[in-house]
């Protein structure tokens, strides 16, 4: 069985059976549910009374990425972009959505902590030169601070590091062994602030249509900030920027990737953020009655729903879930009061990147057309695995945080019935460590046939979707979830709970149905091990018993359009509803 793979900058991993080390902690902050396509290319829906929606893209892949009506000047903001600091799925958007929107014709920035933390990673960096910019912040209580700005033109996209001492220390972007950074609303208030000045103090921003490099964004753009680490930006633009005269023209889109975690601290903490008094009433918050901790609170994610411009998550089924008390984590009130301003968008893919037939990854390339390298595929990783190397043995893959959204401990509860069914299983992830020990008495318990591997591993990931048979995704929610469309592109037939944007992008084989779509894989509820065997036994007994039929599962998935392109249309859409109405807080 293979050791160790050391090929991912940072990571620390092992296969169980191999000497294993601690993997870093999972992303997390101090706090913390429709039928679809199988490309996921619903439009998004119409504010009540605003415009009608643009009509779908088309379902097959589409020739040539589309160019946009109106070029727009784009500044995302996030906490995490892939390659150089993704611990998740936001990684990889804000990785992909903003080149996808350049090639459009936008002109686009990404503004991202520069983390150094004395590892491999930190040489990702060395591409981006320091603008010299040294912009100065006014964050309250905390005193004035200085941000740094190191700046890389790539892939039509000017990405923008924020440096200071805060995001230079060991361990991943949001805390080490001992937990997270007891710091982090402080840091990212500095990132969504330094945001802020971006567009205007650094001159960047020439690379659209020719134009000679040398000028700034300016004042006429389109925030798109991210999750609770970026939720302070239209607070900031509203009160400390309109208030002055600045971005007036300037709207907000908030984009939530997973409402889990909302950036709640104690309501102290407040004169730390840099706004004025009275913007309190849009942070200030009570801590549910479920949560462990009670008293006045201010909550970040709050202040960006009630006052950024338009709101957007990542599939119209979490947009459905998380305005109704099971999904809204506290916040469905607030939510349904701004329901009109908020829209469904499916994620896409990387299609560069998870490409079977471009894959430096994996052993031997494949497509729709040809599956025998899926096969060789197959077989090296039940080779690296210490598996019996058998085509017909199904190989069944997990990948994900070790967190309890993902469902680890349903898919380890699954484990005796996966390797009775004479199937052979394999984990990957990280995060917490209860599952990660029982990952390993999974693997001591059945060792012929279940393997785990703690750590974050791109190389291995890739392996694994490659491979496998079936992916499982028995997440309890997931806002939109990528291994199962980075499956259903390698020929990996989803079993999911139905759930969120799982449901949304997986087109669920139906023996009833007549005709129509192909499926593209198997959604069950509820989110338990025995729902989740009843639909892999399905699963299994059709590619035993109708291996024709099984193939064409594989080459829906394989053929749908999960490209960004149909994703980046859709976030136009949005960003023209939002520049037609006023700003929601103009002071
Ligand atoms: N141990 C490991 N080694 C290597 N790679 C690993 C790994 N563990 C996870 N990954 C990778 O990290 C990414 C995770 O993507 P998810 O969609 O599951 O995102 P996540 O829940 O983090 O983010 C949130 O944001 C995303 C983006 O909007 C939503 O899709 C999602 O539902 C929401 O919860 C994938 O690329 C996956 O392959």
């Amino acid at each position: 069985m293979a050791g160790p793979d050391n090929d991912d900058a940072g990571a620390a991993q092992a296969w169980l059976t191999a000497p294993s080390q601690s993997a870093p902690a999972g992303p997390a902050s101090t706090s913390s549910a429709s039928n679809g396509s199988a490309s996921g290319a619903k439009p998004a829906q119409p504010a009540a009374g605003g415009p009608p929606p643009r009509q779908p893209q088309g379902g097959g892949r589409r020739a040539g990425v589309g160019q946009a009506e109106t070029p727009l000047d784009i500044v995302f903001v996030s906490a995490e972009v892939a390659p150089w600091s993704k611990t998740g799925g936001l990684g990889d958007v804000v990785g992909s959505l903003p080149v996808a929107l350049a090639a459009r014709g936008h002109r686009v920035m990404v503004i991202a902590p520069r983390y150094l933390n004395g590892g491999q990673n930190d040489a990702l960096y060395e591409d981006a030169v320091d603008t010299g910019v040294r912009a100065e912040l006014a964050l309250g209580g905390c005193g004035p601070q200085t941000a740094g700005f190191f700046h890389l033109h790539r892939n039509l996209v000017d990405w923008v590091f924020v440096d200071n001492p805060v995001f230079h220390r060991p361990g991943n972007p949001y805390g080490d062994e001992h937990g997270v950074f007891g710091d982090n609303q402080f840091r990212y208030a500095l990132l969504s602030l330094a945001a802020c000045e971006a567009p205007l103090q650094l001159q960047i921003g020439g690379y659209r249509h020719g134009e000679p490099p040398g000028f700034a964004y300016g004042e006429r753009c389109v925030f798109v900030s991210n999750d609770w680490h970026a939720a302070l930006v239209p607070s900031y633009l509203a009160a400390k920027y309109r208030r002055n005269g600045v971005y007036l023209k300037t709207r907000c889109i908030f984009a939530i990737h997973n409402l889990s975690h909302q950036g709640v601290e104690p309501a102290a903490t407040f004169p730390n953020l840099g706004l004025p008094d009275d913007w309190y009433e849009h942070l200030s918050w009570e801590y549910p009655s479920w949560a462990s901790i009670n008293g006045p609170a201010v909550n970040l994610l709050k202040g960006a729903v009630l006052c950024s411009d338009r709101i957007v998550t990542v599939s119209q089924g979490y947009a459905w879930e998380i305005c109704t008390s099971e999904g809204g984590w506290g916040l469905h009130n607030v939510l349904l009061g701004r329901q009109h301003v908020l829209n469904g968008i499916t994620n896409g893919i990387d299609m560069d990147e998870w490409d079977p037939a471009r894959d430096a990854h994996t052993p031997a390339p494949f497509d729709a057309a040809d599956t025998s390298g899926k096969a060789a595929c197959k077989a090296a990783l039940q080779v690296e695995l210490g598996f019996d190397v058998d085509a017909r043995i199904p190989l069944i893959g997990w990948i994900g945080r070790l967190d309890h959204q993902k469902g680890p401990d349903i898919a380890l509860d699954a484990v005796p019935g996966i390797t009775q069914r004479g199937c052979q299983m394999v984990m990957l992830g990280s995060g917490s460590a209860k599952y990660e020990a029982a990952m390993r008495a999974a693997e001591a318990a059945h060792r012929a046939s279940f393997r785990g591997w703690v750590g974050f591993s791109v190389p291995v990931a890739h392996r694994i979707v490659a491979a496998c048979d079936v992916l499982l995704m028995p997440s309890r929610f997931e806002p939109c979830g990528l291994n199962q469309l980075f499956a259903m592109r390698y020929g990996t037939v989803p079993v999911a709970h139905a759930t969120g944007g799982l449901r949304d992008t997986i087109r669920s084989y139906d023996p009833h149905a007549a005709g129509g779509d192909v499926a593209t894989g198997w959604t069950y509820s509820p989110p338990d091990s025995g729902a989740m065997l009843r639909a892999l036994d399905q699963a299994l007994d059709l590619r035993w018993h109708q291996p024709d039929l099984w193939a064409a599962i594989m080459r829906a998935g394989m053929t749908a359009d999960l490209s960004w392109d149909r994703a980046a249309a859709d976030y136009e859409q949005v960003f023209a509803w939002a520049l037609m109405d006023e700003p929601a807080r103009a002071f």
